[in-house]
């Protein structure tokens, strides 16, 4: 099979583009795998591939993890997929929709950044005890897309992110589908730091947008900080979290906004 790709840069997580509009390409999980390995293939946390729209919107956007699986949706992922539609058309579009298994998600082009306009959060649980790796701890979760713990630390950058994000991802209480775990430091009102172990990649990555997403609205719910929430995240990015909130713990007009690069086009041989 000779397979032409992009990849795509969303602040640090990385992803293999393939167009499959044509949906002539079928990969296997293996093959998948192999194309996200770092040693033996191209390298990435993920592969995107846009495929023909079946409920209205411009694109199917489908998301699958560095180990082949699929998953709901990727937050980063989305940034770069709504980046490389936007340029199938010309003149390029500002505004592309498309569906995920998470839901119907807009991406509007802002010069080198995308917004885009996430899902409803969902299964929302605040100040759970939890015991892990010989400690006791307060987690919070909630789906922002995909499945996220999120655990405010004071010392982020020592974290062993991989030792707990890993005893946390396998945790009887998030099984079978297991989870995102995000580590958070509050630097002030309006701005966090975090860094992700991601499912599926089953590792620390650089970056990710749904857990940035559940990191900020879990601080607001915590301290009542307003939107917008900066976050600094792993690779030395700043992205843009903003919501809007009704009632007690309901968001609403929920966006990531961040960049998305182009990194290089090439063909790849298997
Ligand atoms: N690893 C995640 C999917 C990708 C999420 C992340 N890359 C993002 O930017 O949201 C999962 O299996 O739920």
């Amino acid at each position: 099979m000779q397979l032409s790709f992009h990849k795509m840069n969303g602040a640090g997580n990385d992803f293999v583009v393939i167009d499959n509009r044509e949906l002539n390409i079928q990969l296997n999980k293996e093959q998948i795998a192999w194309l996200c390995d770092r040693q033996r293939g191209i390298g990435a946390d993920g592969l995107l591939a846009v495929e023909p729209a079946q409920k209205g919107a411009n694109y199917r956007f489908r998301y699958y993890n560095a180990d082949g699986g699929e998953a709901e949706m990727c937050g980063n992922g989305a940034r770069c997929f709504g980046k490389f539609v936007s340029r199938l058309s010309e003149p390029h579009k500002k505004m592309v929709t498309f569906e995920t298994i998470a839901g119907t998600l807009s991406a509007e082009i802002l010069g080198d950044q995308v917004r885009i306009a996430m899902s409803t959060p969902t299964d929302l649980v605040l100040g759970s005890t939890i015991r892990v790796a010989g400690l006791e701890g307060t987690v919070h979760s909630i789906n922002t897309g995909v499945p996220h713990v999120v655990v405010f630390v004071d010392d982020l950058e020592n974290l062993d992110v991989v030792k707990y994000g890993a005893a946390l991802r396998y945790h009887d209480s998030y099984a079978p589908a297991g989870t995102n775990v995000n580590f958070a430091k509050v630097l002030d009102e309006q701005h966090i730091a975090i860094r992700t172990y991601e499912r599926g990649v089953e590792g620390e990555t650089l970056a990710c947008g749904t857990g940035m997403t559940a990191c900020a609205l879990i601080h607001h719910l915590i301290t009542d900080a307003p939107g917008p929430i900066q976050v600094n995240v792993a690779g030395g990015d700043t992205l843009e979290i903003g919501f809007e909130t009704y009632e007690s713990d309901t968001f609403s007009d929920v966006t990531l906004t961040g960049p998305a690069d182009f990194v290089y086009q090439g063909v790849i041989t298997f």
